[in-house]
């Protein structure tokens, strides 16, 4: 079925509120090899499956979403089959027929068709924004306030584990011109070895290269407290979710504490509510932005909001998303006043194919806000098939 993407419809506006209802949605798990393992915390990959989303509107016009997972159920709750499932069973059904272009009501009926699930939920209403903005030959940005800037500093994440393999690669990325800050992944291995290979990172790359870390809740407090100096000495500029997600009162009295760097709070913030206990915790100096979390562009601007209230500075999450996932993310990435510490969506360099026929341009340590209506990717039919699990 939706091979083919049509241009906007000369229409009248009677004829448009009919071309704009939602006539299809179809998901497809894929499976896209990484060039290396990636290891995290609490799982290891060698490839990334997501669910690719594809909806097409009554009028013909057509969009894609992407639900991306780390290592199955691990990162979060949500595996790809569980979402396919959801999608087929649930999610889609409560979508059909209604006006694409109503977001905020296409969101309430898919948090009364199902609890949570808000990767596959951010996917469907991912395609449902493409589709819209295909339909009026808009950008997704544009549905979303407009953007205030088309490009993002973009950041690589160090973590196959060894850190002479971590410098080479590094290095690589800095001759290329395309990142000069790296992400390093630690708490697999024990803390003291963490911080060794921290430290033989840190005077490698010494003057050329600003390093962030993600323990992804690995640490208890007693840990943290103990390595987070070590990591600031070190000249480490951001600690990602040192302790589990639940802990708040730890990342509040972590922060509290004079030589801890900033923190990042990733897997503690999902919806607005979660952003605002953080909030009143003080719990965090910045937040990571994912569509996977947020349920969607217009959660993801929810929980946006309550960190600029307060003060929280963005930072644009990913969880190793395609060139689609990327694409949906940078599309209201930039719509934001602020975007303090960039963006992580190097995801489709760390693949060995993309789902699209143009993949998202890597320049000068930033990615691309690609152009052109909706997403501003086209969704390459044979990539889908080649990936598409058996
Ligand atoms: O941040 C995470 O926890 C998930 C992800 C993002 C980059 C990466 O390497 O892992
Ligand atoms: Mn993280």
């Amino acid at each position: 079925m939706l091979d083919t993407v049509q241009a906007a419809p000369e229409d009248t506006p009677a004829e448009l509120r009919r071309d704009l209802a939602i006539a299809a949605i179809d998901a497809t798990i894929v499976d896209v090899p990484t060039v290396r393992r990636h290891k995290l915390s609490q799982t290891s990959v060698t490839a990334q499956s997501y669910v690719i989303v594809r909806l097409r509107l009554a009028g013909g016009a057509e969009g894609i979403g992407e639900a991306a997972t780390l290592g199955g159920p691990r990162w979060s709750e949500e595996s790809v089959e569980a979402m396919k499932a959801n999608i087929d069973a649930y999610l889609a059904p409560a979508v059909l027929g209604q006006p694409a272009d109503r977001f905020e009501a296409l969101g309430l009926r898919l948090d009364q068709a199902a609890k949570r699930n808000n990767a596959a939920k951010a996917a469907i209403e991912t395609a449902a924004f493409d589709a819209v903005g295909r339909a009026l030959g808009l950008p997704v940005s544009a549905l979303l306030g407009g953007a205030s800037r088309d490009r993002i500093p973009v950041l690589w994440t160090l973590a196959s584990g060894d850190p002479a393999q971590e410098i080479e690669e590094a290095e690589r990325k800095l001759a290329a011109r395309l990142h000069r800050t790296f992400k390093v992944k630690i708490g697999a291995l024990a803390p003291a070895a963490d911080m060794a290979r921290m430290r033989r990172l840190a005077q490698a790359l010494a003057g050329r290269a600003e390093l962030i870390v993600d323990a992804n809740q690995a640490w208890d407090e007693t840990t943290a407290a103990r390595c987070l100096p070590q990591l600031a000495e070190m000249g480490v500029a951001l600690v990602e979710q040192p302790v589990p997600a639940w802990n708040l009162g730890a990342m509040a009295r972590l922060r509290a504490r004079p030589g801890t760097p900033p923190l990042l709070a990733d897997e503690c913030v999902f919806d607005a509510h979660d952003m605002l206990a953080v909030a009143q915790a003080a719990a965090a100096d910045a937040v990571s932005l994912k569509l996977v979390k947020h349920a969607g562009l217009l959660g993801l601007r929810r929980v946006a909001s309550v960190a600029e209230a307060a003060g929280i500075g963005l930072y644009g999450g990913c969880l190793l998303e395609s060139s689609v996932g990327a694409a949906a993310h940078l599309q209201v990435f930039s719509t934001f006043r602020a975007l303090e510490w960039g963006c992580e969506h190097f995801g489709p360099q760390i693949l060995t194919g993309d789902l699209v026929t143009e993949p998202l341009r890597f320049e000068d340590f930033h990615v691309h806000l690609p152009s052109g209506p909706g997403l501003g990717v086209t969704l390459d039919p044979a990539a889908l098939r080649r990936y598409a699990r058996p």
